[in-house]
């Protein structure tokens, strides 16, 4: 093994050639810092688990018994999370990479080629309009055109997606050459004629009119919901919308395989060959499981081994655009190092998103789960799959890096080469044929080969299993974001969002390859085995938070006291668990460059996301489990509503739609006020006891917190308040919650 295979505190070059690196890595200054604090903080957490098993000992009641039993379990939760997230912070390491190097060393005619697989599912969540410009925006990747080919998976099974496209492959014939000629950065032409000003060359606002008129023609398509004959110019489209029957539904339809640019043979104005760019819809039957993104991508890793079969393969959302046309070229300063290259799986880039407001009202930027945390596992064997910004290389998704598990037919194979153009009839043929729903079924596409299934986490599953294989990945995290996406700009699609996530992740955690039974095994690492465990039971944090939310606070409003007093020595060790923790995430905020406020709005909606995304999370895997519902993957929407997002830039919280996920915090709104009013009154009047300083402390946090939420109940009369519903529902529940606790409190007054 090379430089990367051993860890030390280093900067390096690739053995080949030491002056002219092609990229290099560091660890971390903080790390002996990470490692001294995790001692002591081990400590503390064994202290306080000795207090309660100490206080379960001598309980004296069944309610006590009970209460200390909660606080127990919640606390193992709490341990165990942070041991496994310690796991990420021994050795976070920082790489950098040098394309120009890499362009001294290594001739052009020998890059290898691009397959670049685009995922949308529904036209009405995921505007054409939008994945259009992230097509367009690859398609015009710094990198010879006829090296790069582009698939559309249209899980929508949309006449108007395809058509956008029809539109796509026409301007995209000026917009390369453009954007090739003037070194544009920004190359998605959205972004493009967003952001510069009027000094524009007359050339560009030709191309910004041929934009405008195309997304007019496209948006009036969508508005309209079908494709007009207007519209259609040759008979070649005409054929192809004509598969869009009337039987033809997004659950229920034949293969869809349209080649719209064939890099052999199609041009752009300029006379340079464009690159391919294939629309493809796989066939759907009601009757048959589809596996969401993850038989998307395996459909199109079978489409594209029959059309062109590129050794390396880039999966993207369909929102991610491009936001740097030199980051292939940063993939291949690994792909071309001889120390990395033979167990290289992936490289991962970050998810960085576009539109997130000043103050991040509602933590989507997730910087430990999206940077910090993968450069911590970077020093290990390399990142998790992020599902978006990935290149692997084909060959990692057959098999271990010694084996190569073939595949049914010989077409399919990674070390296949196409010698056919790609609109030659038989070629076409085969690929309708691996895009059919039945092509799966006996065959070990989903569990051995491809894109794996069984979770709503196909992006988090895949990578897990391809390093359990022995692959290694790396995490490119360059100064310019290499892909810029959207986030959810409403609180109802962020906590849905991650509720998926949270059912996803436990199916992971509690399936035959759970990363703390395989994982620590076969990865050989116990290290990176904690870190998959940690997101893998990540949905878990919804118990103690949840706990934590009530129990303490239903208590105060009964005059019992759970924590220890100010006086006790314990007092500190709680303190200090707490203190610590908050301010070891704060830190890492600080030193990354984000503000205060930032970080308290991420902490925020770190207790929001566990208190209601996860606890539903949980009970679906539940239902699930034992056969009573099936989650599917409800795909995020990609929309901007006008009036929101006025509400959103102004950081206002939005509720609006009456979605249970808003019932436990509105819930724990209520109880926490309450006790904090409660006890307000009683120290008001003369009765302050220490015992209680802790829970009143704990109560004041969440009512800080949740702010937005009594503001929302109260205060608010725009679309985007609580609705009545949810106030009417939570508070009954908050009501019986208590008249519940209040007779089993009665039992137990000391
Ligand atoms: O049946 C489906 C469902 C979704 N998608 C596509 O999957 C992508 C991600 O969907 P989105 O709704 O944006 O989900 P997010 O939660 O934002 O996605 C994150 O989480 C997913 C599941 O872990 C990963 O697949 C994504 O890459 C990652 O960005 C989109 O391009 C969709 O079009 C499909 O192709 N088919
Ligand atoms: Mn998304």
């Amino acid at each position: 093994m090379g430089a990367l295979g051993q860890r030390g505190n280093y900067t390096t070059a690739p053995p080949s050639s030491p002056s002219l690196p092609f990229h290099t890595v560091e660890r971390l200054p903080h790390t002996a810092l990470n490692r001294l604090f995790a001692a002591v903080y081990t400590c503390a957490i064994l202290a306080l688990l000795y207090r309660h098993a100490q206080t379960l000992l001598h309980s004296t009641t069944l309610v006590s018994f009970f209460i200390t039993f909660s606080l127990l379990v919640s606390d193992l939760v709490l341990a165990f999370m942070w041991a496994t997230s310690q796991a990420f912070r021994m050795n976070p390491v920082r790489r950098e990479q040098f394309p120009e190097n890499l362009k001294r060393k290594v001739k052009e005619q020998d890059f290898p080629k691009l397959d670049v697989f685009i995922c949308t599912a529904d036209p009405y969540k995921e505007p054409p309009m939008g994945v259009v410009n992230t097509a367009l925006s690859l398609m015009a990747y710094d990198y010879p055109t006829d090296k790069i080919s582009v698939y559309v998976s249209d899980d929508g099974g949309s006449a108007l997606t395809l058509f956008a496209f029809m539109e796509a492959s026409k301007f995209a014939s000026y917009w390369l050459p453009f954007c090739r000629e003037n070194n544009i950065m920004d190359r998605s032409p959205s972004v493009y004629f967003a952001s510069t000003g009027p000094s524009w060359s007359s050339e560009a606002q030709n191309i910004k009119e041929m934009y405008e008129n195309m997304k007019v023609r496209v948006e009036n398509v969508v508005n309209r919901g079908e494709v007009s004959e207007t519209y259609i110019t040759n008979d070649q489209e005409r054929e192809a919308f004509n598969k869009w029957t009337s039987a033809f539904t997004p659950r229920d339809h034949p293969t869809v395989i349209q080649v719209l640019l064939d890099s052999s043979k199609d041009r752009d104005i300029t006379g340079h060959f464009l690159p391919n760019l294939i629309y493809v819809s796989r066939q759907k039957i009601k009757t048959s499981p589809h596996h969401f993104k993850a038989g998307a991508l395996n459909v199109l890793l079978r489409v594209s081994a029959v059309l062109t079969n590129a050794p390396i393969i880039l999966t993207q959302d369909c929102d991610m655009y491009s936001n740097d046309p030199q980051t292939l070229l940063k993939v291949l300063c690994y792909v071309f190092d001889p120390a990395i290259e033979p167990n290289l799986g992936f490289v991962q880039f970050p998810q960085k998103f576009i539109g997130i407001n000043k103050d991040d009202t509602y933590g989507c930027e997730y910087k430990h789960l999206a940077v910090i945390n993968p450069m911590g596992i970077d020093g290990l064997r390399g990142p998790y799959y992020c599902g978006t910004g990935t290149f692997f290389r084909r060959r990692a998704l057959f098999g271990d890096p010694s084996t190569c598990i073939k595949a049914e037919i010989l077409e399919l194979n990674p070390n296949n080469t196409v010698n056919k153009p790609i609109k030659s009839p038989d070629v076409l043929a085969l690929a309708h044929h691996v895009a059919s729903c039945s092509y799966e079924n006996h065959t070990e596409w989903g569990f051995k080969i491809g894109f794996r299934y069984g979770t709503l986490v196909e992006d988090f599953f895949t990578g897990f299993r391809l390093q359990c294989d022995g692959w290694r990945s790396v995490f490119c995290n360059p100064e310019r974001a290499a892909f810029l996406g959207n986030a959810p700009i409403n609180l109802a699609d962020v906590l849905n969002q991650c509720k998926r996530w949270g059912v996803g992740l436990l199916e992971v955690g509690f399936s035959e390859y759970s990363p703390i039974t395989i994982g620590t095994r076969s990865i050989g690492l116990m290290v990176m085995g904690l870190c998959y465990s940690h997101y893998s039971f990540w949905p878990l944090y919804a118990i103690p938070v949840t706990i934590y939310s009530f129990l303490p606070q239903l208590a105060l409003l009964n005059g019992v006291s759970v924590f220890p007093k100010i006086s006790e020595p314990w007092f500190f060790l709680y303190l200090f668990l707490f203190l610590g923790a908050y301010g070891q995430e704060l830190t890492e905020y600080v030193l990354d460059g984000t503000s205060f406020r930032r970080w308290w709005n991420a902490q925020r909606m770190w207790m929001i996301r566990k208190s209601s995304s996860f606890s539903f999370g949980t009970v679906e895997y539940l239902l699930k489990s034992i056969g009573l519902s099936a989650p599917g993957f409800n795909v995020t929407s990609k929309v901007v509503d006008d009036e929101q997002s006025k509400r959103y830039d102004q950081g206002i919280f939005e509720f609006g739609v009456p979605s249970p996920l808003f019932v436990p915090l509105t819930m724990a709104a209520i109880v926490n006020l309450f006790s904090l009013i409660w006890v307000s009154i009683s120290v008001f009047n003369g009765n302050f006891e220490e015992g209680l300083f802790l829970q009143i402390l704990l109560a004041g946090c969440i009512v800080l917190n949740y702010l937005p939420i009594y503001e929302a109940i109260a205060l608010r009369s725009d679309n985007g308040k609580m609705p009545t519903k949810i106030t009417i529902i939570a508070t009954f529940l908050a009501g019986a919650l208590y008249t519940a606790t209040f007779h089993c409190f009665q039992v137990m007054k000391y």
